[in-house]
This record gives structure tokens, sequence and C-alpha cells, in this order.
């Protein structure tokens, strides 16, 4: 098992925070707050491993992914619209640990591709999903993390979140023997991420809903699990 997956399957508290700098609209989601400090913070709540969102129309860029984990211990997932083996590489030598690569936007070969470069290298995939023929057609998936995605990301994450479709694809991940299921996007509160939990997602992805809560170490605090 990687370090990534380790880390999201037996963390204490079963959240992947997201350092996001902008939200799709625009607006700062750390305001005068620096984000590596939010980083350092989510590390010293107990949380297992952090997203950092490096694509400059959410108000991120590289620096801000080699800053937090030169700061930080624990595996970081870069968070961008990778295409390319390039970035794939770039990632490694910037220290993160898994790449997002998004089903939506990658034909089905490039993915296949870049999964395969991804695990040479030592990087997780984190395959960002939206519907059932994407996730079976993950490859090597028990080597993945198959993260649904409650969003649209076609309209740039503007619309509403929907995260009943996380319960839906949940039974198609497992059958593909994915071991780390994680929901991601629109969870803005404690008790839907609970939620979500219960249902048997090893992990949520949470940015705004962590980034605009005035106590994110109460938010994180509130998941807190047995150890498994
Ligand atoms: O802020 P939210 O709604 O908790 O969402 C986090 C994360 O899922 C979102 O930022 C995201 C989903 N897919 C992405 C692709 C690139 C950058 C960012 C993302």
């Amino acid at each position: 098992m990687s370090r990534f997956i380790h880390a999201v399957v037996g963390a204490a508290i079963p959240v992947i925070p997201e350092v996001k700098v902008r939200a799709a609209d625009g607006v700062s989601l750390v305001g005068e707050r620096s984000p590596v400090a939010i980083a350092a913070a989510y590390e010293a709540a107990g949380v297992g491993c952090l997203s950092v969102v490096t694509g400059r129309w959410f108000g991120g860029d590289l620096r801000l992914l080699s800053d937090v984990t030169a700061r930080c211990g624990l595996p970081v997932l870069q968070k961008d619209f990778l295409t390319r083996e390039a970035q794939l590489i770039q990632a490694r030598e910037l220290g993160a640990a898994a790449v997002l690569l998004t089903a939506a936007l990658l034909p089905q070969r490039v993915l296949a591709t870049l999964v395969d470069k991804a695990l040479v290298l030592g990087l997780t995939p984190f395959v960002e999903v939206v519907n059932e023929a994407e996730v079976s057609a993950v490859p090597h998936a028990d080597e993945c993390v198959i993260a649904v995605n409650n969003k649209d990301i076609q309209v740039h994450e503007r619309g509403p979140a929907d995260l009943s479709r996380s319960e839906r694809l949940l039974p198609a991940i497992r059958a593909t023997g994915c071991l780390a299921p994680v929901s991601a996007s629109g969870i803005d509160h404690p008790a839907q991420a609970a939620r979500l939990v219960r249902a048997g997602f090893v992990a949520v992805l949470v940015g705004t809903g962590l980034l605009r809560s005035p106590d994110p170490a109460t938010w994180l605090s509130r998941l807190t699990v047995a150890p498994r």
C-alpha cells in the first residue's frame, strides 16, 4: 500500500483538508492568513494527509506545493488539471505523494498512461470521477484513490454539490477493488462528512468548508474515529 493510501485509510481523522487560495468564483478563501500556516495547523490538528491546489484558476501555483511539502511532514496531494507526464515528474520533485487525474478531462488511453506513469514514479493516482462509466474504467484501481467529485468540474465547480452522487457510486468503486474510496467537494459541514464516512467512504476531501470555518480544529475533531 502506498504511503498516501496508507495515510488516507489509517488516519484518526478521515478528512483530507485542502489548501485552496481562492474559490472558483474568485473570492479569497484564505484572507490574510498564510496558506502554509493553514496547512501546518491542519497537520497539528491530527490529519493524515493534505491536498494543495496548484491551479491558477484557484489562486494556486507550484511554489505553494513546494512550500507546503517543505514545511509539513504529511503526504500531499497535488490538485491541478494534470495532463502530461512532465507534470507528474515535477509533482514528485516538489515533494507530492499523490496527483489528481480527472477522468472527465482525460481520454481513456491518456488516463491509463498517466496512472501507469504515476505509479512508476511512486506517486499515488487520485482519480476523480463523476459517473459509473468513469469508475469502472479506472486502471489499477487497487493502487489508486478513487474520489467522487460531488460538483461538476465542467462548469468550473460553480453549480451546487450533489452529495448523493457519492453514495450512489460507492458500490461501483468497491467493486473495482479500490481500497480508498473518497468523497470530494461541497462537503461543508461535519455532519455531512460523518454521514459519508458512515456510508463507507474512508475519507472526505474538504476545502471550502474548513477554510471558511471559524474553528477548523473543532470541525475536524468532530470526525475523529477509532483507529482502524
Ligand atoms: O472546496 P470544496 O468544495 O470542499 O472542494 C474541494 C475540492 O474537491 C475542489 O477544490 C476540487 C475538485 N476538483 C478539483 C480540481 C482542481 C482543483 C480543485 C478541485
